[in-house]
Formats: structure tokens, C-alpha cells, sequence
């Protein structure tokens, strides 16, 4: 048997997906360390929060990580000493972000340039300012530049292979005209479970509070509720599918934040004064109920068009759209190659194991160009 090659792994986040992830990462390591061809150790050198850390100097990989980092007293040290922490370790390094910050994502051109590569479910860093996209895409090995590997399947549809269906639908020369369908796992558990096609269906913020603890929502759910999750993912398939789309906030975008409920100063307010706003949403429910229609969240993208929309649509009951079970998300690649007759993707669309599961595979696909 060949001796095994070393790869390092560094994981920023802890939470509903970062600890699915890790747990899927020990069955992975212990999986590839009994690889008869290309036997790899796999070495977990770093794990952190926003608040604690947990890392050796030395490199040694880091064991019982569960127990050791709430009781750690080390913090997570900033972004540009992370990544000369790792640039320095004896080996190549992937960076596993399974946060949703903001900042963490605009560094992702300083570790790839630095040969580090990234895999990740966070949406802010491909689909915040296009600037950031191609800065990104300059300096990763699979873009045009010569850094790091960056993979992202999870940022759009969790596990699903969306993203990875649409490169290859773009890359082996197909023109995609349209996607469109249900993109959030959080609203489509929110309207199947307020507005089942079989009728009757709970209160709209007993849902949230549900679709909350279920780990379906972002960290905030304000930010499943104001659209701007699905706007992230529609910009993200855009500029896949060729539109240098600038912002998600660069097209229409329907919120379902009361005005009233803008100004909360957090999440747990919010939360505790939406049932003061039921009767709004039983009143759109009964108008589309009046139709014989069920309302659904929905995006979609017109390529051909530039256009890119989100927000609340009626649907016939017998629609596939309507018929979603669950956090289901459905999305519907219409290219030329298929005609009329759409490419369909459908599956569930939030959670941590099934948004790990799109993680873990993607450190695969790093693991294969690392050889
Ligand atoms: N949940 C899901 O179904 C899906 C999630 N995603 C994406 O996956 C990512 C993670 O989601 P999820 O696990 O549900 O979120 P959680 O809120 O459960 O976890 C977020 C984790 O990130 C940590 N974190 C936040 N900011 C920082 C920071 N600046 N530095 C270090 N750590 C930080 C948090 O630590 P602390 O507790 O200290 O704040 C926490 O451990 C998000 O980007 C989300 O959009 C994508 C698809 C589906
Ligand atoms: N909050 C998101 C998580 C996955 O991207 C959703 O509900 O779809
Ligand atoms: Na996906």
C-alpha cells in the first residue's frame, strides 16, 4: 500500500450544518485512511466560532473537538492570521466555511491566492457585489487564476446538484433560458405546512417558529422571510448561467417582513410579534383559497431577458409547485438541448445533513484535484 498524503482541513462554524458536517467528516477520514489506492489521512487542524478557537501550533490534529471548544478560552484568531496559520502547515489545506458572515466570505480571494482551497453553503461570497465574484473566480484554480480549488454545491438547493448541473449544462455548451421554481427550503416548508393543497394548514407564524427550530431558517430568519435568501440564489445560478447580475437587491424582490416588524431591533423580536400578523397572511391564503388556488414562493430567472424575480405566486392545486412535501425545493433548468420539457431537480432543500452531505462533497472533488 502507498503511503498515505496528508491533507488539512480547517472548519469556521459549528452550528446546525458545521456539525453535521464534521460528523460526516470523521466517517470520511476514517473511509479514506483505507483507501487501498491513494490512501489520505485527513487532519482536522482548526475549528472555531465567533467566539472560541481550536488549533495546535504545531499543526497536530485536533481530537474530541465537541467537548474541548465550548470549554476552550482561545479566540478565533482574525481572518489574515488564519491564513498565514494555515498557509504554514506542512501540507495542502482546505477551509470549510459553514458560516453565513459576511466577512469570512470577502476573504475568500486571500486564502485562495495563497493556495488554500474552499468549500462552502455560504451564499454571501457569489452573491454579494459581482466585484467580489470575479475576484474570487481570478484566483481560484478552477476559475482563471492558479490558487486554491472552490466548490459552493450547497449554496443554492443544500445537497442538490444544482449548481453542479447547471456548470455542466453551461460548460458542455447548452443555453439555458430559464430557471425557475421553489429555491428556499424554509418557504417552501412555511407554505405546504400554512397552506397544504389538502386544505385547513397552521398558523404562519407557528410555521416559522418550526421551519426555526427544524434548521431550515438562516442564522436570522428575517432573512428567509424578507426574499433575500432566494435573491441570493437566483443571483448565484445568473451569473452561472452568464448574467452579470450586479446585487441581490438588483431586482425585484417581494418581502414578507410586516412593515410594522422592519424596524425589530433582533430576530427573537421579531419572532415573538409576528402572530400579531396571522390574520394578514389567513387573508391572503383565503383569497387564493377563493380561486382554487395555494400561494407559493417562488423565483425564477429569464436569461434571454436579464430579468431575475422572487416572490409570492398563486398556483393552480394540481401544479407540480403546489404538491411540495416538506422543505422540497424544485428547480426547473429550461435550456435548449431539453425544449419544452424541462430538466427538474427536486429534493429537500434545507437541513443540516442533507447541506453537509453538499459540503462533503464537494472536499471531494477538492480531495481529487489535490492528487
Ligand atoms: N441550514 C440549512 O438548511 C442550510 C444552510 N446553508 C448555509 O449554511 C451556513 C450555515 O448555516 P447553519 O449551520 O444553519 O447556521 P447556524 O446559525 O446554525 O451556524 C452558524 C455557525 O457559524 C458561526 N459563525 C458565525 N459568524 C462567524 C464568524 N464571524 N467567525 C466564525 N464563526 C462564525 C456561528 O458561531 P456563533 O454561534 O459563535 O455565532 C455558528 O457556529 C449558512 O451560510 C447558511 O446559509 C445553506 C443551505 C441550507
Ligand atoms: N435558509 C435557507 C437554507 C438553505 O439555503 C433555506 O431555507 O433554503
Ligand atoms: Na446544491
Amino acid at each position: 500500500m502507498p503511503s498515505p498524503r496528508q491533507v488539512f482541513i480547517a472548519v469556521i462554524g459549528t452550528g446546525g450544518v458545521g456539525k453535521a458536517f464534521l460528523s460526516q467528516l470523521s466517517q470520511l477520514a476514517s473511509t479514506l485512511s483505507r483507501s487501498p489506492s491513494n490512501p489520505t489521512t485527513i487532519s482536522l487542524i482548526w475549528v472555531s466560532t465567533s467566539k472560541k478557537a481550536l488549533y495546535h501550533n504545531d499543526y497536530q490534529p485536533l481530537s474530541n473537538w465537541e467537548t474541548s471548544l465550548p470549554t476552550s478560552s482561545t479566540p478565533p484568531l482574525p481572518l489574515p492570521a488564519l491564513a498565514e496559520y494555515l498557509v504554514k502547515a506542512p501540507g495542502k489545506v482546505v477551509l470549510v466555511d459553514n458560516t453565513s458572515n459576511q466577512a469570512v466570505a470577502d476573504s475568500y480571494p486571500l486564502f485562495l491566492t495563497q493556495g488554500i482551497s474552499i468549500v462552502t453553503p455560504n451564499k454571501k461570497a457569489f452573491s454579494s457585489t459581482f466585484a467580489l465574484w470575479t475576484s474570487i473566480f481570478s484566483a481560484a484554480s478552477n476559475g482563471t487564476g492558479s490558487g486554491g480549488y472552490i466548490f459552493h454545491e450547497s449554496s443554492v438547493g443544500a445537497g442538490l446538484p444544482v449548481i453542479s448541473t447547471l456548470k455542466e449544462l453551461v460548460e458542455t455548451g447548452d443555453s439555458v433560458v430559464k430557471i425557475e421554481g421553489v429555491f428556499s427550503g424554509t418557504m417552501s416548508f412555511l407554505f405546504n405546512s400554512f397552506q397544504p393543497v389538502s386544505g385547513g394548514g397552521g398558523k404562519f407564524s407557528a410555521e416559522v417558529a418550526a421551519a426555526k427550530a427544524k434548521g431550515f431558517t438562516e442564522p436570522d430568519p428575517r432573512d428567509d422571510l424578507n426574499g433575500l435568501d432566494v435573491a441570493r440564489k437566483l443571483t448565484i445560478l445568473a451569473r452561472l448561467a452568464g448574467l452579470p447580475i450586479e446585487s441581490p437587491t438588483s431586482f425585484p424582490v417581494q418581502s414578507l417582513i410586516p412593515k410594522e416588524l422592519e424596524s425589530c431591533a433582533s430576530g427573537d423580536e421579531f419572532l415573538a410579534r409576528l402572530p400579531e400578523f396571522d390574520a394578514q397572511m389567513d387573508e391572503l391564503k383565503a383569497a387564493a383559497e377563493k380561486e382554487g388556488k395555494v400561494v407559493r414562493f417562488v423565483g425564477s430567472v429569464d436569461v434571454p431577458k436579464g430579468e431575475v424575480k422572487v416572490g409570492l405566486e398563486k398556483f393552480d392545486t394540481s401544479h407540480p409547485i403546489a404538491a411540495l412535501k416538506g422543505s422540497d425545493n424544485i428547480i426547473a433548468f429550461y435550456t435548449k438541448r431539453y425544449g419544452d420539457n424541462p430538466l427538474i431537480i427536486q429534493g429537500a432543500g434545507a437541513g443540516g445533513d442533507v447541506t453537509a452531505m453538499g459540503v462533503t462533497g464537494d472536499l471531494l472533488k477538492v480531495l481529487r484535484l489535490l492528487q
